[in-house]
């Protein structure tokens, strides 16, 4: 089971994603940024290092939202999802990726990896996409 640390980068009722390219694990689809923790890593230490490596912020605050283990049959993943809601710098894809602002209400579930599908629902019936 791979340990992934991933950011719900949130603003005005949006938020921000990143494109997994075609030749990555789940490749062709939106995801939140993330990865994987580094050893010794806590959940958010994992977070707070990849969401600067990829898209260049420095969070301020994060708050847990789930954690969601999916089986994809090539590989095994425990998702450690959180809230960050306050950050420095404007979110942009630092190695590459795609990237963009998108309404809470409009993300589609099947524009991601299958584990997601879980977070989309959480958050389309939160306050953050009211
Ligand atoms: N970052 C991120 N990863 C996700 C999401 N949903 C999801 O199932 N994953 C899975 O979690 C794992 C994250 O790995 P990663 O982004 O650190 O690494 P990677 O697949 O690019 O591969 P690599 O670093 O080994 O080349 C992948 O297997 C990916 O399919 C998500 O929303 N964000």
């Amino acid at each position: 089971m791979i340990s992934v640390a991933v950011g719900v980068i949130v603003s005005n009722k949006q938020v921000y994603l990143t494109y997994r390219n075609a030749t990555q694990h789940q490749g062709d689809k939106w995801e939140f940024p993330g990865g994987k923790f580094e050893l010794g890593e806590t959940g958010k230490d994992a977070l707070k290092r990849e969401l600067f490596e990829e898209v260049g912020i420095i969070v301020k605050q994060a708050q847990p939202l789930t954690q969601i283990t999916h089986d994809y049959g090539d590989k095994s993943v425990l998702l450690d999802v959180y809230i960050v809601d306050e950050f420095e710098n404007e979110p942009k894809g630092k190695e590459g990726q795609h990237g963009k602002w998108l309404d809470i209400k409009k993300l589609d579930p099947l524009a991601f990896p299958k584990a997601n599908i879980e977070i989309i629902k959480m958050l389309q019936s939160s306050s953050y996409s009211a």
